[in-house]
């Protein structure tokens, strides 16, 4: 089902110093930060040959992020996500399978529908789905 892998998301305290990061030492290709306040983050995207990173740093006081980021100071792999080809079919099959899917479709950064499925039942990983 899942498809090709999308982005990995790295939770960071300071956006700024972490695109500059990627940027310099890195030389990496870098977009401009992007507020997402429905999902409680800012986020900036680094495009490599073969994905993407998605940087992103807590917006609002009820950033979904907020925990994770109290838990790890200085940062950390947040999500992986990958490309489907039917949210819906997909999470009609893993709500089948009796993960838990954490709400209902939503539209993701790149304009196009996502889901979240709790890192506990994927080996300690946060997963997300975008319909591609
Ligand atoms: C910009 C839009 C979009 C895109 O298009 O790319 C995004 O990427 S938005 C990204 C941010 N949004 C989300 O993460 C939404 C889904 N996340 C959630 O609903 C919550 O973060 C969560 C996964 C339910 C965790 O909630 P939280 O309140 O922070 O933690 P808990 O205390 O409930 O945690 C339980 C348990 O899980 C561990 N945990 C939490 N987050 C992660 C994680 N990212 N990776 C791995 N494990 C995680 C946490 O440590 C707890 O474990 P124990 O301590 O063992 O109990
Ligand atoms: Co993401």
């Amino acid at each position: 089902m899942i498809g090709r892998l999308n982005h990995v998301a790295i939770a960071v305290p300071d956006l700024a110093a972490a695109a500059a990061q990627y940027a310099g030492a890195l030389g990496a290709d870098v977009a401009p930060p992007q507020d997402e306040p429905a999902h409680g983050v800012t986020v900036v995207f680094i495009t490599l040959p073969n994905t993407k990173i998605e940087l992103l740093t807590p917006l609002g006081d009820k950033s979904p992020i907020a925990g994770f980021l109290e838990k790890n100071p200085s940062g950390g792999i947040h999500h992986i996500c990958y490309e489907v080809v039917d949210i819906q079919a997909a999470r009609a099959k893993l709500v089948a399978e009796g993960a838990r899917v954490l709400g209902e479709p939503r539209i993701g950064a790149h304009g196009k529908p996502v889901i979240f499925l709790h890192p506990k039942d994927f080996n300690g990983t946060l997963i997300e789905l975008e319909q591609a």
